[in-house]
């Protein structure tokens, strides 16, 4: 999830009725964060402002930063923009669910950025009980002979700024309909099971469990989803050497790679940032965003920043998923003490005697990830064998050569 933050304001919006009656006085009404969230969030929102889930459905609840969860609970609001800056909708009395998802009444703003294939979005509901549907959620769904008069309702998300996928679906719909006078209508598929009945229920359609109980692809169509390596640890756990490794084994086996770097990161993409806790989530957010840009193209971008934080690691892992691609996670669990012992920059010795403030480990935290898809100490390891191992979490068809 990317967010914008802006500076509140010193101006009176929306005075309570009946308080700060003196013109003299001037308060000032905190601003509504304005986020923009995952793709399929914008989606689930689309579909719920064209009446798509039914006439009583209310938002799903929005995951937020910390920063703006805090800043939406006190403004009572947040405003949703699609990857544009559009401002969608206003979320309004919003409230709390879990640690960190809110939700509210929408109003709803501008209509989004126009995407692929605009005109053959569903606009609303449309009673479809009556007429031959054929539902495709993949390109290799499409049938061979679509029948005369029949409509393909293609699910999937369109956007330019999702999953490729979506978009090879629609095409592969419109060139089979093209030759039987098929009709073709899209219309974004809900990741969560209970919408997805929503929307076929609204549109007079029983839930099967064809193509209609299919998932939002994240792959599939003509473009082979790519992945987003995140290898996250200590400085000096062994990261860059690892992430080094497994992008040379590629390389050597045809496969291009982008290799992100956390010191290389910083002197180019994220250079004049330093280490307070707000600077890390913006070099760790531009890692991710230029990661999943490449894994959107069927790329595999290897990035080893310490990554601290379990929140950014998991907006990075957002970013891949609304971009179609795999995200790996995995923790390079050298411990402390080592890390310290091989101080290869001399680093350790320089945070210990109070030269480097927020030093991972020493003066600032590092949040162990709970899940990660591999876990490696590589305390006395060698590192072919730590390469292996993260290599084997690749999908082989991802690391085939093009
Ligand atoms: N205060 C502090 N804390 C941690 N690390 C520091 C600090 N100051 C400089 N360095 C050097 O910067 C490298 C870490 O940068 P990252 O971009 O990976 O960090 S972060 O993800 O933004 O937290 C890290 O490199 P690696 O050793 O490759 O991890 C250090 O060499
Ligand atoms: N199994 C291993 N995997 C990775 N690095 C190892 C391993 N064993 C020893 N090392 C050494 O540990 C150091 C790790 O440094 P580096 O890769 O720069 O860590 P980081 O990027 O996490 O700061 C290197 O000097 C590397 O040679």
């Amino acid at each position: 999830m990317s967010t914008i933050t802006e500076p509140s304001v010193s101006a009176i919006e929306r005075p309570p009725e009946g308080r700060w009656a003196l013109g003299t006085l001037s308060v000032v009404t905190p601003r509504p964060p304005t986020v923009c969230p995952s793709r399929a969030d914008l989606d689930d929102l689309d579909l719920l402002r064209r009446g798509l889930y039914g006439p009583t459905a209310g938002p799903r609840p929005l995951r937020l930063s910390p920063e703006d969860l805090d800043a939406a609970l006190t403004a009572g609001a947040v405003e949703v923009v699609d990857p544009e800056g559009v401002p969608v909708a206003r979320l309004e009395d919003v409230g709390r669910v879990g640690d960190e998802h809110v939700t509210g009444r929408p109003v709803w703003l501008s209509a989004p950025s126009s995407r692929p294939f605009q005109d053959l979005h569903l606009t609303g509901p449309r009673d479809l009980s009556g007429e031959q549907v054929v539902l495709v959620a993949a390109a290799d769904e499409v049938p061979d002979g679509v029948p005369a008069g029949a409509t393909l309702l293609v699910l999937a998300s369109t956007s330019l700024d999702g999953p490729l996928a979506g978009t090879a679906t629609v095409r592969a719909a419109v060139s089979a309909a093209a030759s039987s006078g098929a009709r073709v209508l899209v219309v974004p598929v809900p990741d969560d099971l209970d919408r997805r009945a929503a929307l076929l229920a609204t549109l007079g359609l029983v839930p099967t469990t064809g193509s209609g109980g299919a998932g939002r692809p994240a792959e599939g169509g003509d473009h082979p989803a790519g992945v987003v390596l995140l290898l996250t640890g200590l400085s000096g756990s062994g990261k860059s050497t690892i992430a080094r490794t497994v992008a040379t084994r590629l390389v050597e086996g045809g496969t291009p790679v982008t290799l992100l770097d956390g010191d290389v990161v910083r002197r180019h993409l994220t250079a004049g940032l330093g280490f307070s806790p707000e600077d890390r989530r913006t070099n760790v957010r531009r890692i991710g965003w230029v990661a999943a840009e490449v894994a959107h193209h069927g790329g595999i971008a290897v990035c080893s920043p310490i990554a601290p934080e379990d929140a950014v690691r998991r907006d990075v892992a957002a970013m891949a998923a609304d971009r179609g691609a795999r995200f790996v996670l995995v923790h390079v669990a050298t411990p402390l003490e080592e890390c310290e012992r091989r101080d290869r920059k001399g680093l350790y010795a320089r945070a210990r005697r109070g030269e480097i403030p927020d030093f991972t480990g020493i003066s600032a935290p590092y949040d162990v990830p709970d899940e990660p898809d591999l876990r490696i100490d590589t305390t006395g390891r060698d590192v072919g064998a730590c390469a292996d191992e993260v290599l084997a979490l690749l999908d082989p068809e991802v690391g085939r050569a093009r």
